[in-house]
């Protein structure tokens, strides 16, 4: 079987085209290819199938087997690889996910490649409820959660996956790992939660750190910066136009006021192709 190995902003992922379905095993298959000491390595395993109401389908199993229901640079990443492998021709293709529905993107080629993508990430989910936590209300927004005795305020935003914006006072020396995996699996989150740790340092540029579900500390998470900047403009801090920057890199997001949309730009990367036994 043959994967490619592609990035966006250091978020990577082993890419799998040309099947029909995703295999029965694919939870037990993620985890062992994504481990980086004994597999090929990666944050995620994708899939790009056909589907019957978009250009392609994309499936993302997160490096522990569980699968997401979106995945920012992921569409990204899968995007390049279907123009620059010639699946298709167009600049203008859709791709269907499992979590956030169709998603319509662009494609910026230079020189017969794309270098960078623009997707419609589609509508935020505020309510509460849905993001899913278990606060019944229309908006969570700077909402108290306690964990081990420490008191973070959190604003909760979906993206098709569900995410919880906690503002810190510098989040690039952020004890990630100490906080993250605890606020992961917290009872507030039924379906657990990404974590992002964001410091605003004018009205359109925001640094943010991430603890993803289900991956850990990635250098950078597409539907987490659309999060940040969301929950940013909800909070009275950002412009609707902003840079958030990871660790891997700048991500460009855009939350639309006339149709309610959020749109990332950011770039995609393939690093090599290999065979798998
Ligand atoms: N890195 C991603 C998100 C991947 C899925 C996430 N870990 C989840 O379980 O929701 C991105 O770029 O959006």
């Amino acid at each position: 079987m043959k994967f490619t190995k592609l990035h966006g902003l250091g978020n990577d992922f082993i890419v799998i085209a040309g099947e029909k379905e995703l295999p029965a095993d694919v939870d037990q298959l993620a985890i062992r290819l994504c481990n980086r000491f004994f597999g090929i390595g990666a944050d995620g395993l994708v899939y790009i199938l056909p589907s019957e109401k978009a250009d392609f389908k994309m499936r993302i199993i997160n490096s522990d087997g569980s699968e997401a229901e979106q995945c920012g640079n992921a569409i990204r990443c899968v995007s390049k690889y279907v123009y620059d492998h010639k699946l298709t021709n167009s600049t203008e293709i859709t791709v269907e996910t499992l979590g956030a529905g169709v998603q319509k993107v662009q494609l910026n080629v230079q020189e017969g490649k794309v270098a960078t993508v623009r997707v419609d990430m589609g509508q935020p989910i505020l309510q509460g409820l849905e993001v899913p936590t278990t606060v019944d209300e229309a908006k969570v927004i700077n909402h108290p959660i306690e964990v081990d005795g420490r008191e973070f305020r959190f604003t909760a935003v979906s993206m098709g996956n569900p995410h919880c914006v906690i503002y810190v006072d510098d989040a690039v020396n952020f004890d990630l790992a100490v906080w993250g995996p605890k606020l992961e699996v917290h009872p507030m989150f039924p379906r657990k939660i990404n974590v992002e740790f964001a410091t605003v340092k004018n009205r359109a540029f925001t640094d943010m750190r991430v603890w993803e579900r289900g991956a850990g500390p990635t250098l950078a998470c597409g539907t987490g910066a659309c999060a940040t900047l969301v929950s940013s403009v909800l909070n009275g801090l950002t412009d609707r136009q902003a840079t958030v920057s990871l660790k891997g890199g700048d991500l460009f997001i855009e939350w639309n006021e006339e149709d309610n949309h959020v749109y990332m730009t950011g770039p995609a990367e393939e690093v090599y192709q290999g065979t798998l036994d």
